[in-house]
């Protein structure tokens, strides 16, 4: 099975990830992992550190000569900032005296409503968010999107497929266009600030982060992952853990600060009819043809052929530089909230984010669904079953007769 895991903090010297279960022979290099995380460091309305965060990579293991081995991938992200926390993140013990002596050590005890700083000082027995904020951190991100250019090189290697993504809604501003775009239809997005597909949108998106930083505070937004081109049947409906809309909503979930996620038409299906929420079918030269996309390409846990169409709600930035009321956790006393450098929107970077967990979601079906310990094994197993498909879906074409009953 497809399985990933990060390691490592905010400030310290570096992020890892490690991603077991991919096959041999996928080409990948340090390059590729590069060009994703510089996605990542993009979009208006980001913090100081964005500018001069450099995201080293170094491949650790997994990798030879821009090849996959089959065994684990190790990857290390660097933290630009390390030589400023060395001592104050340090993994070894740092002598008192010097620790007392240094700004940056102060104990921040005053939580943010909204980040993990509350929770987590009690839950882990800390007098100080610092332990808890630095992995807490969205930094932490920067690993996922490094193994998560694994996932998506590997499904462009084996099904031609891309993941992409574009930005729905910041705050209250929000594309007018519901069209599902395609990967060509997307290749510039990020020349946009704002990630935005639809231009008009795109103005009246920056607009809202202008106004929220002269008002001194934060937005979130929605962000839509769509992939054309999966075969049917990723996916299972025999258990809730197979279901892919499931496997989906947790990965997309998992990452920090989303607090919604949407399949398809999601919520507005569920203000609909039955007869207006579903996709029909009729029969086409291919087979079957649907005449709408409302489910995103999940019906009962599975692909349907349809393009996958995810959206994820991020909530807005929970370090509000027009400080919240809080509680000082050493006094008890009455408190304004801790407020340090800090994104005053960071749905764009969100959406890169998001594209990196489908892909691993997705490739992770889709290694189950065809096995192999080699891309070219993978292939293989791929192009056996699109054929028992296509071959299906041609006697569907072949035997459909104007007999049929009218609707
Ligand atoms: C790409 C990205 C960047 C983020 N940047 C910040 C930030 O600069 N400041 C902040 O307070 N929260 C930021 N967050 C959100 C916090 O990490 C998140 O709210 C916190 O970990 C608490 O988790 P929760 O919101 O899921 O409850 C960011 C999230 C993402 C996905
Ligand atoms: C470092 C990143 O995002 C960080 C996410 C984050 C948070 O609280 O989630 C807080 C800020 O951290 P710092 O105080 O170090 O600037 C962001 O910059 C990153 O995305 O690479």
């Amino acid at each position: 099975m497809l399985r990933w895991i990060t390691a490592g903090e905010s400030h310290g010297p570096a992020l890892m990830a490690m991603l077991e279960g991919m096959v041999a022979g996928v080409d990948v290099t340090s390059n590729d992992i590069a060009e994703h995380l510089a996605r990542r460091r993009l979009g208006y309305g980001r913090g100081a550190r964005m500018k001069f965060e450099a995201d080293q990579v170094t491949i650790l293991g997994g990798i030879r000569h821009g090849k996959t081995l089959g065994g684990p991938i190790a990857i290390q992200v660097g933290n630009t900032e390390w030589p400023k926390w060395e001592q104050v993140m340090s993994p070894d013990p740092v002598d008192e005296a010097v620790l007392k002596d240094l700004a940056r050590n102060e104990p921040l005890t005053r939580p943010r409503p909204g980040h993990a700083d509350f929770a987590g000082m009690l839950k882990y027995g800390f007098d100080d968010a610092r332990p808890v904020l630095e992995r807490a951190s969205a930094r932490e991100t920067a690993a996922r999107v490094a193994v998560g250019t694994v996932a998506r090189v590997f499904l462009k290697q084996a099904l031609g497929v891309d993941v992409v993504s574009h930005i729905v809604s910041i705050g209250a501003a929000c594309t007018e266009s519901d069209a599902v775009p395609f990967a060509e239809d997307l290749s510039a997005i990020d020349d946009s600030p704002v990630r935005a597909f639809d231009k008009s949108a795109e103005e009246a998106m920056i607009k809202e982060i202008e106004a929220a930083k002269r008002a001194g505070d934060t937005l979130g937004g929605v962000v839509e992952v769509v992939v054309h081109g999966l075969p049917i049947g990723l996916g299972s409906f025999i258990s809730g853990d197979s279901r892919l809309d499931a496997r989906l909503a947790s990965a997309l979930m998992g990452i920090q600060a989303i607090k919604g996620v949407e399949i398809g038409d999601g919520f507005e299906t569920a203000r609909r009819r039955g007869s207006a929420a579903h996709d029909e079918m009729t029969p086409g030269p291919d087979g079957v043809l649907r005449l709408s996309n409302r489910a995103g390409g999940l019906e009962g846990g599975m692909t349907n052929g349809q393009p996958l169409r995810v959206r994820a709600a991020m909530k807005p930035i929970s370090t509000v530089p027009r400080a919240l009321r809080t509680v000082d956790m050493s006094t008890g006393n009455e408190a304004v909230a801790i407020h340090q450098r800090s994104d005053v929107c960071a749905v764009p970077a969100a959406g890169v984010v998001a594209e990196a967990m489908v892909a691993l979601v997705v490739a992770q079906a889709v290694l189950e669904k065809f096995g192999g310990d080699s891309l070219s094994e993978t292939k293989r197993n791929i192009t056996t079953y699109l054929a028992e498909i296509e071959e299906r879906m041609q006697w569907h074409a072949d035997n459909a007769t104007d007999a049929g009953e009218a609707v």
